[in-house]
């Protein structure tokens, strides 16, 4: 058995009211006026954790959008030197995650991340963000957040319409990484167990949005999606959902959890190990139908026409999809993309 593990250094705090350690834990990284970072729907979540930490909230910047526009990033870089921040503490989704993963980028600040979705962004050196139109990624270890509180009595006000896209992103994150050019035995392990956990609780979060136990439950195998992002190569699905997202400006949960079945499905047979790790996890006998199954709970978007796009588009995106070559258990052909798409464009089962 040959392989390399990466491992990324950050500290994870786990468990119900975890948040009241936020003073402490910006105490252990030096952090005296954080820049708290949220979306303007977060803002009084935001401003009730800065309550609780005093001074150590140097200002507010509750202007977070999803894909990380560079013109939102400059604004809060302003802000960051109104007051001279020493450092970012984040309270929300991927979008606010990412504008806080903005700044350290810029300035190398430190940063504490306490995430309210399960989009996993926390866990990576990745940053995606937005200049006139076009997103970028850019991957370098000033971006990967230092610590990271998992307190999932916060994740319990999502609606099901984003905790279930959101799980089914993460979910997307750990099937990747199972058939990732560079995967090796731990992450396979951490991506197989983050499968079952997110497997497990989203049909119980669809019926019952408060569960606690079963936000306890996805939040972990987030973490552990996130781990597996940030340690291997992704390739078709993640791929074809940033041409799919960039170009057509849709909601990235959503388009995670509508492709997720396809994209699985058209590595069926070139990644068989993969699929019996997915088929053990869901407790099914077929890796990418288990998927399929739980996005018709879990989903909020049922199909391509459903997110407003045409046949037309589905070329245009089968031709970017295209353009830059990248692994792929399966090879990726125009007919087999557009054929994919084709299928997820109807909703129908992979
Ligand atoms: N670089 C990376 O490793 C990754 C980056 N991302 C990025 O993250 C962004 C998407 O993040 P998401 O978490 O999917 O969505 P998001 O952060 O945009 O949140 C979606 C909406 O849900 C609201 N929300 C968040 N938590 C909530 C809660 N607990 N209760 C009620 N409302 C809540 C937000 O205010 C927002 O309106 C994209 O820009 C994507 O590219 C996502 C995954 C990995
Ligand atoms: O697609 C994902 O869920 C993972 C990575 C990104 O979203 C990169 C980014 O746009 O921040």
């Amino acid at each position: 058995m040959d392989f390399v593990y990466n491992a990324n250094p950050s500290r994870v705090i786990f468990g119900a009211g975890s948040r009241a350690k936020v003073a402490e834990e910006l105490d252990r990284l030096g952090i005296e006026r954080a820049i708290v970072i949220s979306t303007p729907d977060q803002s009084g979540l935001a401003a009730e954790i800065a309550k609780a930490i005093g001074g150590r909230a140097g200002i507010m910047y509750p202007g977070a959008v999803q894909h990380t526009p560079v013109e939102v990033t400059e604004s809060a870089l302003m802000a960051v030197s109104s007051v001279r921040a020493d450092g970012c503490l984040a309270i929300g989704g991927g979008s606010t995650t990412g504008l806080s993963k903005a700044i350290a980028y810029r300035t190398d600040l430190p940063q504490l991340v306490i995430p309210t979705t399960f989009a996993g962004s926390e866990m990576t050196p990745i940053l995606g963000q937005t200049e006139a139109g076009r997103k970028t990624t850019v991957s370098d270890p000033k971006i990967l957040p230092e610590t990271v509180i998992y307190d999932p009595e916060l994740t319990v006000t999502m609606p099901s319409f984003i905790s279930g896209p959101s799980g089914m992103n993460a979910i997307a994150h750990s099937v990747e990484a199972l058939y990732a050019k560079d995967r090796n035995p731990v992450i396979s392990m951490m991506a197989e167990a983050s499968i079952r956990a997110l497997g497990g609780a989203l049909p119980t979060l669809m019926d019952d949005p408060s569960n606690l136990h079963a936000h306890s439950e996805a939040l972990y195998g987030a973490w552990l999606a996130g781990v597996c992002l940030g340690a291997v190569g992704m390739a078709i699905h993640h791929k074809i959902c940033h041409t799919l997202g960039g170009t057509f400006n849709l909601n990235h949960a959503d388009i995670h959890a509508l492709m997720i079945p396809y994209t699985s499905a058209y590595n069926r047979d070139a990644a068989p190990e993969a699929m019996a790790s997915i088929a053990r996890a869901l407790g099914t006998v077929d890796g990418p139908t288990g998927i399929y199954q739980l996005t018709q709970r879990a989903a909020s978007k049922r199909s391509l026409a459903e997110m407003g796009l045409t046949e037309a588009d589905l070329d245009t995106a089968a031709d970017i999809a295209l353009q830059n070559p990248y692994y792929n258990p399966r090879p990726v052909t125009r007919e087999g993309v557009r054929h994919m798409l084709q299928a997820a464009f109807e909703g129908r089962a992979p």
